[in-house]
C-alpha cells in the first residue's frame, strides 16, 4: 500500500541480532576495573545475597581491594584493541555480519560495562529494526549470565511505548553443530601440539554450590558439553570449575587444585580448554594461561598447552550462523 504523501516517512524494517558477552573494563586500571566490578557485583543475579548484607561487604572490603589485584591480572593480557573479551566480540560480530548479508542489522553489547544494552538496542531500533533476535554467547545456561542477559534486553525495552519483537537465543551446549565446532577446534589445537598430552581437562567457570542445590541447569550443562566433547573427540576428559570467588563452597573440583594434584599423580603432561567461554578473555588467558600453568609447573608439571575459546575462528562461525539463521526462521526467508 502506498502511504499518503503527507505520512512521514517510513523506513524498511530491519531484522536485528544483538550479541551478548558478559562486559569486562575500559581499561587494565583500577579505577576502570573498579567501575565495571560494581555492576557486575551488584547484578542480584550474580550474587544471591540480601543487598542489606551483601552492600557492606562489596563497598567496604571488595571494591577497595579487589580492582588492584583484577587491574594486574588485565594488564598482562590487554591487547593494542583492548581488552581480549571486547576485541574478540567485535571480530565475532564483523565475520557474523559478513556472514548474514546486508538484510541483518548485527552488533553487540556487554551485560556489565561498555557498549550497554540499553543503548545498544536503542541504537539498532533507529537503525529501523522492528525485530530483534538477543543471543547471549554463554553455551550453557546460568541464571547468573543468561537469565541476567535476558533481564537486561527486556529491561530496555520496557519504558518504550512501541517496542520491537524479541527472540532470545536458547543455550546451545548440546547442539550438534556447537559440539562439532568444539570437537573440530580442538582437535586441530591438539593436533598442533608438539607433545602429546596425558590429559584433556576442561574447565568452566565456577559456581556457588548452593545454586545448583536451588535448581540452576548449568553444572548439568557443563557436565553434559562434557560427556558428549569426549564422544565427539574419542577421548576422555576431566571437568574442573575455575574462578572461585567469596567463601562459600562452589563447584567442585576446582580447576585449581587439579592442576596441583595432577603431577602426584603422575600427570605431566595436560591441554586445558575452556568450552564455557565462547571467547577467550581474562579468565582464560591469565587465570588458566599464566597462573594455573605456573600452578601445574609449581607442582612439577612439565608440559602444558592451553587451548583457544572458539572465538571468531571458521568452526565457531560457522556454528553461530547457522543456529543464528535457524533462530531466525519465519523472519529471514529460508536459504
Ligand atoms: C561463562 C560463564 C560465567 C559464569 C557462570 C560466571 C559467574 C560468576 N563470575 C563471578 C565473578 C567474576 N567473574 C569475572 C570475570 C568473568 N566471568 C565470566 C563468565 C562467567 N562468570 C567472564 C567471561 C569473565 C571475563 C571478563 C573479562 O573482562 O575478561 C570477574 C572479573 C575478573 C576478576 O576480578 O577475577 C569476577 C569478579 C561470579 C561471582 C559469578 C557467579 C556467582
Ligand atoms: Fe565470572
Ligand atoms: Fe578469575
Amino acid at each position: 500500500m502506498i502511504p499518503p504523501p503527507d505520512h512521514p516517512s517510513i523506513s524498511k524494517p530491519k531484522i536485528g541480532v544483538l550479541l551478548i558477552n558478559l562486559g569486562t573494563p575500559d581499561a587494565a586500571e583500577a579505577s576502570a576495573v573498579r567501575r565495571y566490578l560494581a555492576e557486575f557485583l551488584s547484578d542480584p543475579r550474580v550474587i544471591e545475597i540480601p543487598a542489606i548484607a551483601w552492600k557492606p561487604i562489596l563497598h567496604g572490603i571488595i571494591l577497595r581491594t579487589r580492582p588492584k589485584k583484577s587491574a594486574h591480572a588485565y594488564a598482562q593480557v590487554w591487547t593494542n584493541e583492548g581488552s581480549p573479551l571486547a576485541a574478540i566480540t567485535k571480530a565475532q560480530t564483523r565475520a557474523l555480519a559478513d556472514r548474514l548479508g546486508p538484510d541483518v542489522h548485527v552488533e553487540f553489547a556487554m551485560r556489565y560495562g561498555n557498549p550497554a544494552i540499553r543503548t545498544t538496542v536503542a541504537r539498532m531500533m533507529t537503525a529501523g529494526c522492528t525485530r530483534i533476535l538477543a543471543a547471549p554467547l554463554y553455551p550453557q545456561y546460568c541464571a547468573a549470565t543468561t537469565a541476567s542477559a535476558s533481564d537486561a534486553v527486556f529491561a530496555a525495552v520496557a519504558p518504550m511505548r512501541h517496542q520491537p519483537s524479541l527472540r532470545m537465543l536458547p543455550p546451545y551446549y548440546d547442539d550438534p553443530l556447537h559440539i562439532q565446532a568444539l570437537q573440530a577446534s580442538l582437535a586441530r589445537q591438539l593436533a598442533s601440539l608438539d607433545f602429546e598430552p596425558q590429559r584433556l581437562l576442561l574447565s568452566f567457570h565456577g559456581m556457588p554450590q548452593r545454586t545448583l542445590e536451588l535448581g540452576d541447569p548449568y553444572h548439568c550443562h557443563c557436565q553434559k558439553t562434557a560427556r558428549l566433547l569426549t564422544e565427539a573427540l574419542g577421548r576422555s576428559v576431566d571437568v574442573a570449575f575455575q574462578s572461585r570467588f567469596g567463601r562459600a563452597q562452589w563447584l567442585q573440583p576446582a580447576t585449581d587444585e587439579v592442576l596441583a594434584r595432577y603431577p602426584s599423580e603422575g600427570v605431566t603432561r595436560i591441554a586445558i580448554a575452556a568450552p564455557g567461554f565462547s571467547a577467550d578473555c581474562v579468565e582464560t588467558i591469565e587465570e588458566l594461561g599464566i597462573r594455573g600453568r605456573e600452578t601445574f609447573e609449581a607442582a612439577g608439571g612439565e608440559r602444558f598447552a592451553r587451548l583457544d575459546c572458539l572465538n571468531a575462528s571458521d568452526e565457531g562461525m560457522t556454528m553461530l550462523e547457522a543456529i543464528v539463521r535457524r533462530e531466525l526462521a519465519g523472519w529471514l526467508p529460508a536459504e
